[in-house]
């Protein structure tokens, strides 16, 4: 059944769902260094202007850092990181999420904390990796951290949920290199559809915008859940 997209007092503990939880400060800083280091990597070969040679022995070389690093899986699909925001907020992400993952190392990562005025907000700057048109932010990863920034205003509302439905305006081109602004906040509920919008803003204009339907997921105990 249905259940009123009310908050929650807490968010659900993810274990209770079977999912495995690991909390960020349990991550060893061996690993968030490593994923630092790779972000800067996959920007340094996009730009490369090495020569052949350079470009021989730094591909032997990460051949060599990928194989040491093959095995079973640190972590499984699925498995949650615990964060704990200022003022005490727990968020739970995926470990490995695409837009805010501390592991992954293709991630900015958009980290999202609570803003003044309600709702929450991250400052992001983006480098030539995530280009579409020439020196602009490709617009599929506008849309990717718009859609992150609104399903973790649900969550911070106490209602995690999926998109179920996304809206984006592109007002203005959005530039690479440069401190971008995201704000995300809850604008309605409806049974279990929680009503979002977020907005990015680069020196205080916004460049792109979006709304979306999350619907909320039940939580254990609850009828129909
Ligand atoms: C375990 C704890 C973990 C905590 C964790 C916290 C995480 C906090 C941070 C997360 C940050 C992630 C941010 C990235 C978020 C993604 O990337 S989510 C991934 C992309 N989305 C998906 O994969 C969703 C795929 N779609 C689905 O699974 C299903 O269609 C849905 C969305 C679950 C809905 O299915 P359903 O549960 O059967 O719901 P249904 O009864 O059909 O509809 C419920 C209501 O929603 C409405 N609705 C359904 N579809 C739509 C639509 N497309 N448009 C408008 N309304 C719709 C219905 O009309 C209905 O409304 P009412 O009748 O109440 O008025």
């Amino acid at each position: 059944m249905t259940v009123d997209a009310k908050p929650v007092a807490e968010l659900p503990d993810p274990r209770d769902y079977g999912l495995a939880v690991v909390g960020e400060e349990e991550l060893p800083a061996e690993l968030t260094s490593l994923v630092a280091e790779v972000r800067s990597l996959v920007d340094a070969v996009a730009h490369t202007r090495a020569g052949d040679e350079e470009l021989s022995a730094a591909r032997a070389s990460v051949a060599e850092a990928a194989a040491r690093l093959r095995g079973g899986p640190r972590h499984e699909i699925g498995t949650m990181v615990r964060h704990i925001r200022d003022g005490g907020r727990v968020e739970y992400g995926t470990l490995t999420n695409l837009v805010a993952g501390p592991t992954n190392a293709a991630a900015p990562p958009l980290r999202l904390d609570t803003a003044p005025e309600g709702g929450l907000r991250a400052q992001v700057r983006l480098n030539g990796t995530y280009q579409g048109p020439p020196g602009l932010v490709h617009g599929g990863w506008l849309a990717a951290l718009l859609d992150q920034a609104l399903g973790a205003a649900a969550g911070a509302e106490g209602m995690p949920g999926l998109t179920a439905h996304l809206d984006v305006d592109y007002r203005r081109p959005t530039p690479l290199n440069t401190p971008l602004e995201i704000t995300s906040r809850v604008t309605g509920t409806e049974r279990r559809k929680v009503f979002v919008a977020a907005e990015i803003r680069h020196g205080g204009e916004v460049t792109a915008e979006g709304t979306a339907v999350m619907v909320r997921i039940d939580l254990p105990g609850e009828e129909g859940a």
